[in-house]
């Protein structure tokens, strides 16, 4: 069978030339449309890249196929040069400590374990507040912090300060993590069996950058981690989900290996939590003022469910339904990660009359126009920003959507057995967070000005941005 269709390019390199440094996604989905096929493939070097461009592919291949299409390619640079292969975004789904890591962090992070993170949520939620009543126009510092704040308590049971330490670590960290991986940007991802050449070889400078990394990052990751362990080891610690962990299955007793697992789960979640939150917050904060009849209807809502001037509560969350679609709208309208992360199929396949070969990196377009968030038969007006498409008739009497439209979040957080394990930590803290914010402020453009059109970063987590500050 044929591979799905897609672009050639070079005998030696493939598409490499023809990648696209800015909105991948774009090009993807225009390379759909030249195909007349909504799954292309193409090849850069010796990798094969499948792109999932339709809701139907997405869901029959990474989540009831999710089997074999769970792994993550290969990065040989930062999995084995840089020693990342552990990490709970990199380790092989083949590997038993995926699953492993995946129990762990369902048990932390499933909705039952986020009921203990309310009161740290609604305290930071607090601060939050009051950082927007001092400096609102600082409300992008305000939100970062506040998402910072949040996933280093509840990871580390860790209060972060101003120009924390732990912090830019954190950041450092995900600075390196980033170049390490680059696509296309080591030929050692592509030529693996170069990694055997020595780092004082003439020309290996990127093997001896990539060992600089692989202790920088160990160092990094290990820090907090030993912190969390000196302060239970001195008695007073403010319980976290690395404390608990560790406490598993007796208290004091910690065996090397729970001691790896738990540390690799917990330095995943300040990378999985802080720009994605943040992204989303932004996203809504700018989307509010662009929409102030959105606003006030939030904000009626508020008002009849917990009272005016009162500050919501994590246990009112399920009494806001308009404000639930109105996240839902924010996710699907601005995905906080267009392309997801990539998977990998670990046994060669056959879908649609195409061979999807073994171990070919598998993408599902999120965003695109013929793609799933912006695709016209799935979201009539895919570029209105609608809550309402998100409301039962009966939900409410302004509906315009002749029916309730699929829920974003299947999609937004991922699929499969790599399916964010942050996604019920993430609803409850963003919906607690802007509940908040609407139940204190009004958000609107400053006076006299015309309203910005909407920009978006590029890298995995995008931002929305405000072009015109
Ligand atoms: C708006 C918020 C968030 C969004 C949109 C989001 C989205 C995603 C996506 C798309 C993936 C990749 C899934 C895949 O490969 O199929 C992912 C993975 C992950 N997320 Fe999230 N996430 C969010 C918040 C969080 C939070 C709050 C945490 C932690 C508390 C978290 C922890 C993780 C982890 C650890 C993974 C790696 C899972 C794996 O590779 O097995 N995320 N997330």
């Amino acid at each position: 069978l044929p591979t799905p269709p897609g672009p050639q390019g070079s005998l030696i390199s493939g598409v490499k030339n023809l990648l696209p440094k800015t909105l991948p996604w774009e090009t993807y989905a225009s390379w759909a449309e030249q195909y007349h096929e909504s799954i292309i493939s193409f090849r850069v070097y010796n990798r094969r890249i499948v792109v999932l461009n339709d809701i139907t592919s997405v869901r029959d291949l990474l989540e009831k196929r999710a089997n074999i299409y769970s792994d993550r390619p290969k990065s040989w640079m930062y999995h084995e040069i840089c020693d990342r292969k552990k990490s709970v975004f990199n380790i092989s789904s083949t590997d038993p400590r995926h699953r492993q890591y995946r129990r762990l962090l369902h048990t932390g992070l499933g909705p039952l374990a986020v009921r203990d993170y309310w009161p740290l949520i609604q305290s930071e939620a607090e601060t939050l507040l009051e950082g927007f009543a001092k400096s609102p126009e600082k409300y992008e510092t305000h939100i970062r912090r506040n998402a910072a704040a949040v996933i280093m308590k509840m990871a580390f049971g860790y209060t972060v300060t101003a120009d924390d330490p732990l912090i830019q670590d954190a950041e450092e960290a995900s600075k390196i993590s980033g170049w390490a991986m680059a696509p296309g940007r080591w030929l050692v991802d592509y030529i693996p069996i170069i990694r055997f050449i020595p780092s004082w070889f003439p020309g290996a400078g990127w093997k001896k950058q990539g060992e600089e990394w692989r202790v920088r990052l160990d160092k990094l990751s290990g820090v907090p981690h030993a912190w969390v362990k000196q302060q239970m080891a001195s008695g007073g610690y403010t319980e976290s989900f690395t404390s608990r962990h560790l406490q598993y299955p007796q208290p004091g007793i910690i065996d090397a290996e729970r001691d790896d697992i738990v540390k690799w789960c917990a330095g995943g979640l300040y990378a999985g939590a802080a720009d994605t939150t943040v992204s989303a917050i932004i996203s809504f904060v700018l989307l509010m003022a662009l929409h102030p009849e959105v606003q006030s209807r939030i904000q009626a809502e508020l008002d009849t469910t917990v009272g005016r001037d009162m500050v919501p509560h994590a246990s009112d969350l399920e009494h806001f339904p308009y404000l639930t679609a109105v996240l839902k709208e924010v996710l699907r309208y601005a995905p906080v990660a267009n392309l997801a992360l990539p998977h990998k199929v670990i046994e060669e396949d056959e879908y649609r009359g195409y061979r999807i070969p073994k171990e070919a990196t598998i993408m599902a377009n999120i965003w695109q126009v013929m793609a799933i968030t912006h695709d016209p038969s799935v979201y009539p007006k895919p570029f209105t920003f609608s809550p309402d498409r998100f409301l039962s008739p009966e939900r409410s009497s302004r509906s315009t959507s002749p029916d309730v439209q699929p829920d974003p979040r299947s999609f937004s957080f991922g699929f499969g057995r790599r399916t964010c394990p942050g996604l019920h930590f993430a609803e409850t803290s963003m919906m607690l967070t802007l509940a908040c914010i609407l139940s204190r402020f009004d958000i609107s453009l400053p006076p006299d000005t015309a309203p910005p059109s909407i920009q978006f970063t590029m890298g995995i987590t995008r931002f929305v941005t405000d072009h015109t500050s």
